[in-house]
């Protein structure tokens, strides 16, 4: 056991102390341009150290998209793990946005990636597939245990296909989302004042009242501002569940950049939205 203290327990304080926002960092090529900045990797740095300057030592949590880092290739690989490090830096929890998931060994080096307190990439938590079986995701429960690391575990996801998967049923009637929180509630039992694996749950999804959402750990909840999603929706579709929801905001927050002032404005006007929505549910 890691002497560093669970992500459970550290993002459960940082809930109470900076508010449960997640802005994400999601330099899309369009947000680039809006910016003002090339598509290129001197422009995603520049997205990059902005969103981490304006936002690392106010909101609790960053969740930086790999995808829009990974596309530049092993440089922008670079400026994903300088974002990381300064982010942790400046006090923010990181959710590696990365949505790994995979087999055995092949799982094991994945979660080494991010998960292993010596990765260049290693965040606070990632985001993981389990669609290869839950089960096929141990060796990163095992490694984020070890490393005091967390897990957001796709389970209900706020994009509209994800039904056909995650509502398929078992033959006795549970459907596979049910059956990912199910496992993440076996995983965090007994654990205070939050467990370390948390369930991806969409804020679109309206009302989930027929799921069990009381995984003792985080719900991370995507989808609000440009998918359609607002804070005012989350006490009606996560129920009592909604004190452990970290609502993510991505392209809503970041569109009103690059100045520094209007973006924490932004991030501002949504936490303060959360904070009247979670006390009034
Ligand atoms: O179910 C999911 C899982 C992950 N995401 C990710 O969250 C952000 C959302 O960005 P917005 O700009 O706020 O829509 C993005 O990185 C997605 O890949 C999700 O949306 N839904």
């Amino acid at each position: 056991m890691s002497a560093r203290e669970p992500f459970g327990a550290r993002l459960r304080r940082a809930m109470d102390e900076r508010g449960p926002l997640c802005v994400g960092i999601d330099p899309h090529a369009s947000l680039l341009a809006e910016w003002g900045l090339n598509d290129d990797v001197a422009g995603l740095e520049r997205f990059s150290r902005t969103v981490v300057e304006a936002m690392a030592d106010r909101v609790a949590v960053l969740k930086p998209q790999s995808a829009f880092f990974e596309r530049f290739g092993s440089r922008g690989t670079a400026v994903l793990e300088k974002s990381v490090a300064e982010a942790r830096a400046a006090g923010a929890l990181v959710v590696m946005d990365a949505k790994r998931g995979d087999i055995g060994s092949t799982m094991a080096a994945y979660a080494e990636s991010f998960l292993h307190e010596d990765a260049p990439l290693f965040s606070d938590a990632l985001t993981v597939s389990p669609y290869l079986g839950y089960g096929s995701l141990r060796p990163a429960v095992e490694l984020a245990r070890e490393s005091g690391a967390g897990l957001f575990v796709l389970a209900l996801t706020s994009n509209p296909e994800g039904g056909e998967v995650q509502h398929a049923r078992r033959p006795d009637g549970l459907d596979v989302g049910a059956t990912m929180l199910a496992h993440l509630a076996a995983e965090n039992a007994g654990e205070r004042p939050l467990g370390s694996f948390g369930a991806v749950v969409g804020a679109t999804l309206g009302d989930l009242s027929s799921y069990d959402l009381d995984v003792n750990g985080p719900l991370l909840a995507p989808g609000i501002g440009a998918q359609g999603a607002t804070p005012a929706d989350l006490p009606a579709v996560f129920g009592a569940a909604v004190r452990n929801v970290v609502p993510n905001v991505s392209r809503g927050v970041l569109r009103h950049g690059p100045d520094v002032a209007a973006l924490r404005g932004a991030a501002e006007r949504f936490a303060e939205e959360i904070r009247a929505a979670v006390a009034a549910g």
